[in-house]
């Protein structure tokens, strides 16, 4: 045996690859290493030495390597090695995934100190000048702040460079080196107690120091991150780490703020709005083992912890949480593991868990806390399902529903309108000859955004212009169908011309800190009318929110995926959760045309936990997850027949005993991009025996032949199975 290293490449390859060591130059797994890999000067990942390569081979030298450690220490690599083996996606992407963009381009693994900032003692606010308002805004909030503020930090709050420079040149603040963390004094005196229902929960919590899962359930505005911060508080060590994950960490900004009153500068943020320095200077600090407390979103999971102590994935069910596309991990599911690996309790929060985690709970592989009162006299909301069969409509609105909106606005208090799409409407559609507008590249409708005049195809790039008459028969009857959030914005500016009416979907907050710009309004307290998208469902704390109204509960009620149901119930509990979470009691009205569906009678009466027990028993007897386990071999290419014949050839490598396994069949949107997707679904009662069939079948199809143009991907615990 000679003095061998196995690398691999940050490439969708299965395979890795040996080199022989140098004389003199010693490697260890987990560091990265310049490699000649045919003509090109690669960067690879140790992840063996002394390796038998295969006999006759003679091996190339291994080229120098990076640097003198390992970048990805002995857990991550573990980690991201189960992943590769239980989500079927190649090593070599899967540990590189775990390194930032920055270490996997080869770049070296430094930085200088990252600059602070803090306003001088005389700078006043006052003396910049109008124009400068952005600038005025960064001087207040500086001014607010302890002590120095880390560069980043002042980014995540939404301001610029050019903000920061702006104010040093005119002298108002001076650089520093950032210290080490200090909470908020003040701020910690201040904090509340817990209450009684929070301090019966917080004993059920797991001990630290041990690996555990605990499921907390607890219902919306039950003050769940408070426990999460006493739990920090009180058994993190003070070298230890800790991860927070969240599902979109943008759309909360208050959560960030929060955990930074009480751990100052240890809080440290993960999102996919980081630039590349920003996120080698977080790795770098995780990786030195700096006592961060990481707040962060799925890839966050894969961080190069040193000591973690801790780790909370909030809003657990959240979809976000599930990569959709290449490496499909799930940060949750890869965060109990994580604990697992690190011997560090695990809580998973939310007031809708998904039925994989109540699950876990009711067969004992999780503990269960609830925490089922809301703080002080709030009381959850009192939920009524409004039909709108054969009522006119408003906009999309009936009538009781616009008196509600009226008298909550009358009373000085805010009223929150969930609808399920953004835009102005989802379809336009001629009234004389009936055409209506499809995408050209996609089985799918164009979505018409009335405030840039365009049409737009929500599942690819594809955009045009609105026409203003039927491109088929020049009518002028040509109009819009359907409610988008633009739409009713629209209308309840018309009706309600006194209140300002807010927008949030993914076209109004598009820019950096917008939304916080816009949800400082609704935190001022005034009355105001907020229109939006599920984004507003997400963990927000609106204190003068006293009703919510979902226009439109319906689209989940028949829909082919067998996780709809649960989708729909999680996402409407959640949109009305934000209704009176205060002083003021909170009403929700839901306007349906199924108002004697069972599953909204259900999401009217029952506790959410019935209700998942009764989907539980109705996936128990579908034999479907999680009292499955499945995954889907999706196919796409630029034919039909191809993807399906491709699926069908895989279907009969896979097929044996045990194993159930339907389609080939087209996906719901079946051509996307012009791309003609299809898909097989496996699902067996063990799991060890799908993922052994798996790996033989992936291996198969990396060897055989495929059309032109096709590709394939593995989607294990699928989350989306049509
Ligand atoms: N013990 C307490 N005393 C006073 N106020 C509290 C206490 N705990 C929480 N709160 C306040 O109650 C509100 C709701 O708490 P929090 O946002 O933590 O709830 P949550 O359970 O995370 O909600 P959701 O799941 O609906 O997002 C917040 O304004 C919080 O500051
Ligand atoms: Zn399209």
């Amino acid at each position: 045996m000679t003095d061998t290293a196995r690398i691999v490449l940050s490439r969708p390859l299965r395979q890795a690859f040996d080199y022989r060591i140098p004389d003199g130059q010693t490697v260890m797994p987990g560091q990265r290493v310049r490699v000649r890999f045919g003509r090109q000067q690669l960067v690879g990942l140790v992840i063996a030495t002394g390796v038998t390569p295969p006999e006759g081979l003679s091996l190339r030298p291994l080229g120098p390597p990076l640097e003198d450690w390992a970048a990805l220490p002995d857990d991550t690599r573990e980690l991201m090695s189960w992943a590769a083996r239980y989500y079927q996606h190649p090593l070599g992407e899967c540990l590189f995934m775990a390194l930032p963009p920055a270490l996997r381009r080869g770049q070296p693994a430094s930085l200088p100190t990252e600059t602070g900032w803090r306003a001088r003692p005389d700078a006043d606010p006052d003396t910049l000048p109008p124009q400068a308002r952005k600038q005025k805004m960064l001087l207040s909030w500086l001014k607010q702040q302890p002590d120095i503020t880390r560069e980043s930090t002042i980014r995540a709050e939404g301001f610029s460079l050019a903000q920061i420079r702006g104010l040093h040149q005119r002298g108002l603040i001076d650089t520093a080196t950032p210290k080490p963390p200090t909470p908020d004094q003040a701020y910690l005196d201040s904090l509340p107690q817990l209450t009684p229902a929070q301090q019966a929960a917080y004993r059920q919590l797991p001990s630290p120091g041990a690996f555990t899962t605990t499921l907390l359930y607890g219902i919306t505005g039950s003050g769940k991150t408070e426990l999460y911060l006493h739990y920090l508080q009180e058994h993190l060590g003070a070298d230890q780490q800790a991860l927070i994950l969240v599902p979109e960490i943008n759309l909360t900004p208050q959560t960030v703020r929060r955990f930074r009153r009480y751990f100052g500068e240890r809080i440290q943020v993960w999102h996919s709005a980081l630039n590349d320095t920003e996120r080698l200077r977080t790795w770098l600090s995780i990786r030195r083992g700096d006592p961060a407390i990481v707040i962060g979103t799925r890839s966050a999971v894969t961080l190069p912890f040193a000591d973690i102590g801790a780790i909370v994935v909030d809003e657990e069910h959240d979809s976000s949480f599930k990569q959709g596309e290449g490496f499909r991990y799930s940060g949750r599911d890869l965060a109990v593991v994580r604990g697992q690996m690190n011997d560090c309790p695990v809580i998973l929060g939310s007031a809708t868990p998904s039925t994989e985690s109540f699950h876990n709970a009711r067969t004992g592989k999780y503990r269960l806390a609830r925490l089922e009162e809301r703080v002080g006299d709030a009381r959850p909301p009192e939920m009524t399902l409004l039909d709108i069969r054969s009522r006119p409509l408003e906009g999309g609105l009936a009538r009781p529903t616009l008196q509600a909106i009226g008298e909550r606005i009358e009373r000085g208090e805010q009223v929150l309108v969930f609808v399920n799409r953004r835009g102005y409407a989802p379809v336009m559609m001629c009234f004389d000859c009936g055409h209506m507008m499809d995408c050209p590249h996609c089985d799918a409708r164009l979505t018409y955004h009335r405030r840039d005049r365009a049409l737009r195809c929500h599942h690819c790039d594809h955009q045009r212009a609105a026409p203003a008459t039927c491109p088929e028969c020049d009518s002028e009857a040509f109009q819009p169908v359907g409610q988008g959030t633009e739409r009713t914005e629209d209308i309840l500016e018309a009706q309600f011309p006194e209140t300002p009416v807010i927008r949030i979907d993914r076209d109004s907050t598009r820019r950096r800190g917008r939304i916080d710009q816009l949800l400082a309004t609704v935190n001022d307290g005034t009355p105001c009318i907020l229109v939006g998208t599920q984004m507003l469902a997400k963990g927000h704390d609106f204190p003068n929110v006293s009703l919510v109204v979902a226009v439109n509960a319906d689209g989940g009620l028949f829909s082919v995926d067998f996780r709809a149901p649960e989708t729909l119930i999680q996402t409407l509990l959640q949109v009305s959760g934000r209704a009176g979470r205060h002083r003021i009691p909170g009403r929700v009205l839901i306007q349906t045309c199924h108002s004697d569906h069972p599953l909204l009678q259900q999401l009217c009466e029952a506790d959410y936990p019935d209700i998942v027990d009764h989907l539980l028993s109705e996936r128990e007897a579908l034999g479907l997850p999680p009292f499955r386990a499945m995954a889907i071999l999706r196919a796409e290419s630029r034919d039909m027949a191809d993807s399906l014949a491709f699926l069908d050839g895989a279907r009969q490598m896979a097929a044996r005993d045990g194993l159930a396994i339907w389609g080939p069949l087209p996906a719901i949107i079946a051509r996307r991009a012009d791309r003609h997707r299809a898909q097989l679904v496996f699902v067996d009662e063990r799991r060890s025996r799908l993922q052994h069939t798996l790996a033989q079948l992936c291996g198969a199809l990396d060897q055989g032949d495929k059309p032109a143009g096709l590709r394939w991907q593995i989607d294990v615990d699928p989350i989306e199975t049509g």
